[in-house]
C-alpha cells in the first residue's frame, strides 16, 4: 500500500434484488486528502460508503483500512473510521456536551481523555459556545454539526460524511465545510458524498463522479474538466475590431475568435494565460474595457459523461 493510504477499496458491488446499486467501485484516499463522491440521488453513494464503513455487507470487492482488510465484523477497522450518516443520532433532551460525553463513553474514552477531546471536538465543529444548550433547541444545521462531532470523538484517521450539508442553513453549511478543511489539514482522510458540485469543487482534492452505481470518472477538478476536453474561456471587451492573430501567438492559447468590440480566447488554464493574453492585447494596441473568465465546471463534465444534469 502507498505509505499514507488510509482507505482503499476495489471491485465493490451491491445488488438489491435485480437492482445493481453499486458496481465495481474502487478508489483510495491518503491521509490529509479529501475525496468526494459526486453524483445525483440514487447514484449509489450511500450504499458505497455503507460498505466501506462496514455497516452493509458487500456482494463483492475488498476494503482495506490502513492496509488491513475490513469487513462488517472488523472492530479494528471500525475504530479507525468516523462514520457520519445522513440521519441524526442524538438525544434531544441532552445538551451538546452531554451527547458527546455519552458517545465518548460508548467509544470507551476515559473520563479525563474524554473531557479534553470533547472540548477539541466542540471547537472543530464551532459549537463551543452552545455546548451547554439542549440539542432540541438547535437548528438542523447545528444538529448536523454535532452529529459530525460524534463521529470525531475517537480521533479516526478516516472520516466518512454522507451528504453532511443537505438541507442545512448557509451558516452551518459554511461551518461544516470549514471543519472538514481543518480536519483534512490535520491529516484526516475524508470521504465526502454530495450532489452539490460547488462543494466538491471547493473541498475535494479528488472527485469520483458516480452515476448508476459506477464511477464514471475520477480525478482532480482540473483533470476531470480536461478529460472531456473542455477549455477555459477568456472574453475580452475591446474598443473596435480585435487583433485576433496577435492573441493566437500567445503561449497556452488554443483558439481565438472575435468581432467588433469582443474577442474570445480558449485556453487550458485561464489563470496562467490571462496575464499573457492581456499583455499581448495591449501590445497589439487593443484597448481592453472588460475581462470575463469562464472555467468549465463539473456540471458540464457530468453532463458530458452521463448525458444528463447533476440535479433535475
Ligand atoms: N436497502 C435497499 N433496498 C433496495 N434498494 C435500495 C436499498 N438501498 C438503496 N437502494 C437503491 O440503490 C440505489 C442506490 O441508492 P443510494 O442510497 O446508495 O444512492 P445515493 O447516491 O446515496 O442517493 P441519495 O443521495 O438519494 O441517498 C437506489 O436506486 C436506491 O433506491
Amino acid at each position: 500500500m502507498a505509505q499514507d493510504e488510509i482507505i482503499k477499496c476495489h471491485g465493490l458491488r451491491k445488488t438489491f434484488g435485480d437492482l445493481v446499486a453499486v458496481d465495481d467501485v474502487g478508489f483510495a484516499i491518503a491521509a490529509g486528502e479529501t475525496y468526494g463522491l459526486l453524483g445525483p440521488n440514487g447514484a449509489g453513494k450511500t450504499t458505497t460508503i455503507s460498505m466501506i464503513a462496514g455497516i452493509l455487507d458487500r456482494d463483492a470487492g475488498e476494503v482495506l483500512v490502513c492496509g488491513r482488510p475490513h469487513s462488517p465484523s472488523s472492530t479494528w477497522g471500525k475504530r479507525r473510521i468516523g462514520y457520519v450518516p445522513q440521519e441524526l443520532a442524538l438525544y434531544p433532551d441532552l445538551t451538546a456536551r452531554e451527547n458527546l460525553r455519552f458517545f465518548a463513553r460508548l467509544y470507551g474514552l476515559g473520563r479525563a481523555g474524554a473531557r479534553n477531546r470533547i472540548d477539541e471536538v466542540l471547537a472543530v465543529i464551532g459549537l463551543t459556545e452552545r455546548a451547554g444548550d439542549a440539542v432540541k433547541e438547535f437548528s438542523g444545521g447545528m444538529k448536523r454539526r454535532l452529529n459530525i462531532g460524534v463521529g470525531l470523538l475517537h480521533r479516526p484517521p478516516l472520516l466518512i460524511l454522507d451528504e453532511p450539508t443537505a438541507g442545512v442553513d448557509p451558516q452551518s453549511r459554511n461551518a461544516i465545510l470549514e471543519s472538514v478543511a481543518t480536519l483534512a489539514g490535520e491529516g484526516v482522510a475524508v470521504l465526502y458524498t454530495t450532489h452539490y458540485m460547488e462543494e466538491a469543487e471547493r473541498l475535494c482534492d479528488r472527485i469520483g463522479i458516480i452515476d448508476l452505481g459506477r464511477i464514471r470518472a475520477e480525478g482532480t477538478r482540473r483533470e476531470l474538466v480536461g478529460l472531456v476536453g473542455e477549455l477555459d474561456r477568456i472574453t475580452l471587451t475591446v474598443d473596435g475590431p480585435p487583433d485576433v492573430p496577435a492573441l493566437l501567438t500567445v503561449p497556452g492559447v488554443r483558439e481565438a475568435t472575435g468581432h467588433e468590440g469582443r474577442v474570445e480566447v480558449m485556453t487550458e488554464d485561464a489563470s496562467k494565460a490571462l496575464p499573457r493574453v492581456l499583455a499581448a492585447a495591449t501590445d497589439a494596441g487593443m484597448a481592453v474595457r472588460a475581462v470575463e473568465v469562464h472555467e468549465p465546471n463539473l456540471e458540464s463534465v457530468f453532463l458530458h459523461l452521463t448525458g444528463k444534469a447533476l440535479r433535475d
